[in-house]
């Protein structure tokens, strides 16, 4: 059995803050592999500056394709929006996917504010979490600590937002450290976020 870890997110644009986890959580864990499932339209954000699906598909492809263990996914692509993550959850179980046990990532940022996502305690009844570190405001629910569901990765804390880094690009600052090579020649060919 493959154990897959499933990292939910716009990647508007992928970053190295993203990589670093995805390899921190797949190396220093039992999963397997991860999947970046790039979301048409997350539940909870509005975005102005959206990208077309492929083309942050293709971002993440050019971060990805040299890392084995990690791989982009189009599975909500012809999903109906907003992209629900019990929804794709449900679409894996349904589709041919024998062999793979799928787990989710998330920042524990996020973990705070998990008791607001759509059917969390079906997500929760059935697939693992994995939570790495993040610095954010308030607090984990009472009703996850010590939930064997949900296990802690001591990844590193990385800093680096798409937001930053998109309104950066536009003021015409340098982000190029911040991303894989060639999602910025990528990003800086086709005139993104200008
Ligand atoms: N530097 C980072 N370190 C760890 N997790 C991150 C980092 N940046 C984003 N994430 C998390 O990775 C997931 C995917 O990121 P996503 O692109 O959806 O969000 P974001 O970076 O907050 O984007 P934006 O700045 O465009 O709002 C989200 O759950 C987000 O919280
Ligand atoms: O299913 C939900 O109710 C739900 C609510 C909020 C977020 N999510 C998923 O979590 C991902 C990251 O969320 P965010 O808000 O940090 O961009 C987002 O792309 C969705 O896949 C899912």
């Amino acid at each position: 059995m493959k154990k897959v870890g499933l990292y939910f997110g716009t990647f508007n644009p992928i970053h190295i803050g993203h990589l670093v986890i995805a390899n921190h959580m797949v190396e220093f864990s039992d999963l397997d592999e991860i999947w970046f499932v790039i979301t048409p339209m997350s539940p909870f954000k509005v975005k102005k500056t959206l990208l077309d699906n492929h083309h942050r598909y293709q971002m993440v492809y050019e971060a990805t394709k040299d890392y084995p263990k990690l791989k982009p996914s189009k599975i909500e692509f012809d999903l109906p929006q907003p992209n629900y993550t019990i929804n794709t959850l449900v679409h894996l179980e349904e589709q041919n996917n024998d062999g793979y046990e799928f787990a989710l990532i998330m920042g524990e940022d996020n973990l705070k504010g998990f008791h607001k996502w759509k059917n969390y305690e079906v997500i929760l009844e059935n697939h693992s979490i994995y939570v790495y570190p993040r610095i954010s405001e308030g607090k984990v629910e009472h009703q996850f600590e010590g939930n064997p569901k949900i296990q802690y990765v001591d990844a590193p804390i990385m800093e680096i937002s798409s937001t930053f880094i998109r309104n950066n690009h536009k003021k015409g600052k340098n982000i190029k450290p911040m991303l894989p090579y060639e999602v910025w020649r990528y990003l800086d060919e086709m005139n993104f976020y200008r």
